[in-house]
């Protein structure tokens, strides 16, 4: 099938190379035309394991392109919308001017109705409502809308869009068009639903809830654990203990029950605030009151970290040379929006320390971006002479440190393990003070 994807950043752009991937003939449309130039080149313009392979390989095979002009979308079948949808500056709610433009420029490009139908998909996450005001404008063509959130984590983006957990259609109410637009969307997804992927088809407000409501529900577990961390750290308790144990438990399962430095990221810390402000909209906020404890309990672990970090070199950072070990708001990621780890720098920076930060996949982005912070190649390097250790994003490259070897580079063997990834026993059998996230 003939497909686009309006919007080309971590969501669309991976989007684009898997439903190339499935053998579909796909042009990316994006605005930024270095971002475009970049991936016509077969390079990824983000670090994504696995990304690179299936991009080049669809460039060389001639089935993936990328534009700046929505008139190489015209004539797709399909039109999937991956734009983004940030925070509004100064407020919760969503900006949906991306996704207003993308649908205005695909509207000039639609044929009009009675021809042949069109799908567009919408997969960025929006406040519920906004696929239906969505869908009236483009009543004037042949499009049909379908809602159809992404559920893909960084680090695992190609894996997560090749076999994702379910597919679900936000439909629209119209019989025959909901028919239609599954039946075509199926087509598209083909290959996925042989492999046995389960597809749930709601309608268009479901489908919008059942996104944020999921990334909702992940920020409560991580906060819910971290709030666990001031109890442990209020009273002695090792909240790793606590998550194992409680974890064995079916019902909570282990999964994100990391306590540590709190989330971070694109989309779970602007979701739940979009969340927050949509439901105060429909007159509903005391239903997502908890929401706005999540996001506090999760500010709080970044105060928390800068706490430690002040006790451990004895009351003040100022004049101390922290490193860094971290800069992306996870592993196996380059992506620095809302990241916990360049937070927590920034402000220990602000409290007149030397931080040298080192991260493998964002320290060269970081050199590139920022002029003001001194980058360090790898761990070894930021904690040459340093008085404090901080480990913030939990790469493998920093799990596998050994304390001997770092021990021989520092000036003082004290660290923090923002991540609760290290084993406490070994380093401090190498020397070090060693403070976790709610450990003792
Ligand atoms: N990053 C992720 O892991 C996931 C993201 N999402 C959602 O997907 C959406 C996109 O997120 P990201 O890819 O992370 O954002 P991003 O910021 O990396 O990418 C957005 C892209 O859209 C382009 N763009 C903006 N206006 C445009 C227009 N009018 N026409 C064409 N291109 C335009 C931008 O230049 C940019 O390349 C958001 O709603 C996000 O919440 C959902 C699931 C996973
Ligand atoms: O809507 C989105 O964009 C995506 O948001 C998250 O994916 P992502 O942001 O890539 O990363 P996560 O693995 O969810 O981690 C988010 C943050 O939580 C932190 N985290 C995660 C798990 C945990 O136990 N503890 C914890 O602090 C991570 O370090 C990271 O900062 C969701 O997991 C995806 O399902 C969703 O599609």
């Amino acid at each position: 099938m003939r497909i686009s994807v309006i919007g080309c950043g971590y969501l669309g752009a991976v989007h684009a190379a898997c439903m190339a991937e499935l053998g579909h003939e796909v042009v990316g449309i994006d605005v930024d035309s270095g971002k475009v130039e970049q991936l016509n080149s077969g390079t990824a313009p983000f670090h994504e394991p696995g990304f690179d392979a299936v991009l080049a390989r669809n460039v060389r095979n001639g089935r993936l392109r990328f534009s700046t002009s929505f008139e190489d979308a015209r004539g797709a079948s399909v039109h999937f919308i991956g734009v983004g949808t940030p925070q509004v500056a100064g407020g919760y709610a969503a900006d949906l001017t991306y996704v207003d433009a993308a649908v205005d420029s695909l509207v000039s490009i639609l044929p009009p109705p009675g021809e042949a139908t069109v799908l567009v998909v919408g997969k960025s996450t929006v406040p519920v409502g906004t696929a239906s005001a969505l869908a009236e404008r483009l009543a004037s063509t042949a499009g049909i809308l379908v809602w159809n959130p992404e559920f893909l984590r960084e680090g695992f983006a190609v894996k997560d869009t090749l076999s994702p957990d379910r597919i679900v259609y936000g439909l629209p109410q119209d019989e025959a068009s909901a028919t239609t637009a599954t039946a075509a969307l199926d087509s598209v997804y083909s290959s996925l639903l042989d492999l046995g992927i389960t597809r749930l088809t709601t309608d268009y407000a479901t489908a919008e809830l059942v996104k944020v409501a999921a990334n909702s529900f992940l920020a409560t577990k991580i906060s819910f654990i971290n709030a666990m961390a001031e109890l442990c750290e209020a009273t002695g308790a090792d909240v790793t203990q606590l998550a194992h144990a409680i974890g064995m438990d079916d019902r909570i399962g282990p999964k994100f029950l990391r306590a540590g430095i709190g989330f971070g990221g694109g989309c779970l810390p602007k979701d739940i605030r979009a969340f927050i402000a949509r439901a105060e909209e429909l007159g509903v906020g005391d239903a997502l009151a908890f929401l706005r404890e999540v996001d506090a309990i999760n500010d709080r672990r970044r105060d928390r970290v800068v706490a430690l970090a002040r006790e451990v070199v004895g009351g003040s950072l100022s004049g101390r040379h922290v490193a860094i070990l971290g800069a992306a708001f996870k592993p196996d990621s380059d992506d620095m929006r809302n990241s916990p780890a360049l937070d927590a720098a920034d402000r220990i920076a602000s409290e007149g320390a030397r931080v040298v930060v080192t991260d493998p996949a964002a320290g060269p982005v970081l050199a590139r971006q920022r002029q003001d912070l001194e980058i360090a190649e790898d761990a070894f390097a930021a904690s040459a002479g340093a008085d404090v250790v901080l480990l913030l994003t939990e790469w493998r490259q920093f799990r596998e440190l050994d304390p001997v070897a770092l021990g021989e580079t520092v000036r003082a063997r004290v660290i923090v393990d923002g991540r609760n990834v290290l084993d406490p026993a070994a380093w401090r059998a190498a020397g070090w003070t060693y403070r976790g996230m709610g450990r003792p």
